[in-house]
């Protein structure tokens, strides 16, 4: 595995990135909607530097499994319990890669009619792209590369890492030939 972004790196982004969300978002309540598993450790920094009132709440929502290649078809395991009309949704997640995740829940949540959607992520990774979905706000610009650490995984492998890293293909060979 390569090291792709250390703690501080990461830290001092989350940093920046929070000022902006809180120049943008002033005094206004905003309702944090957070993707499950991956982005658990993402919004915990953030949400502790937002200024504005803040509410969490959490969906479960799965399309890689095991796979370093997404389903194509995002399923959501875990969804609200709460209302969301009229209210300030930011979407965070851990990486926007093909798009489909936030494409698909992005959608879901214009059912609740909030007063407005804005999406928050990690990582904005563009190459493999396949909806024409941008991030609002992205801590991290990557090209390629599949990532784990920091709330990533590959196979519920390496979410607990503190830094960020690129898997390279020995380490995917290990894990399909242990
Ligand atoms: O832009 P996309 O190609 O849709 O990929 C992004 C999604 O992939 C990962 O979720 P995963 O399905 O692996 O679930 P997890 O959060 O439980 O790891 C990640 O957490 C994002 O939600
Ligand atoms: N862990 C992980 N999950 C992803 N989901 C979409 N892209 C990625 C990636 O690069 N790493």
């Amino acid at each position: 595995m390569k090291l792709l972004f250390s703690k501080e790196v990461i830290a001092r982004r989350i940093g920046q990135l929070a000022a902006r969300i809180n120049r943008d978002y002033g005094e206004r309540p905003v309702v944090l909607v957070v993707l499950l598993k991956g982005a658990q450790l993402f919004a915990a920094d953030l949400c502790r530097h937002l200024t504005c009132p803040v509410r969490l709440e959490f969906m479960r929502v799965c399309s890689y499994g095991a796979e370093t290649a997404s389903s194509g078809c995002p399923r959501i395991l875990l969804d609200l319990d709460e209302q969301l009309r009229d209210c300030h949704i930011l979407l965070v997640d851990d990486i926007l890669d093909t798009g489909l995740t936030l494409h698909h829940l992005s959608r879901h949540l214009r059912q609740h009619q909030p007063a407005s959607i804005r999406t928050c992520v990690l990582i904005d990774k563009y190459e493999r792209r396949q909806v024409a979905i941008a991030a609002d706000y992205a801590a991290i610009e990557l090209q390629q590369g599949f990532v784990v650490g920091f709330g990533m995984d590959y196979n519920e492998q390496y979410r607990n890492l503190d830094a960020i890293y690129c898997l390279e293909a020995e380490d995917l060979a290990k894990e399909s030939h242990p």
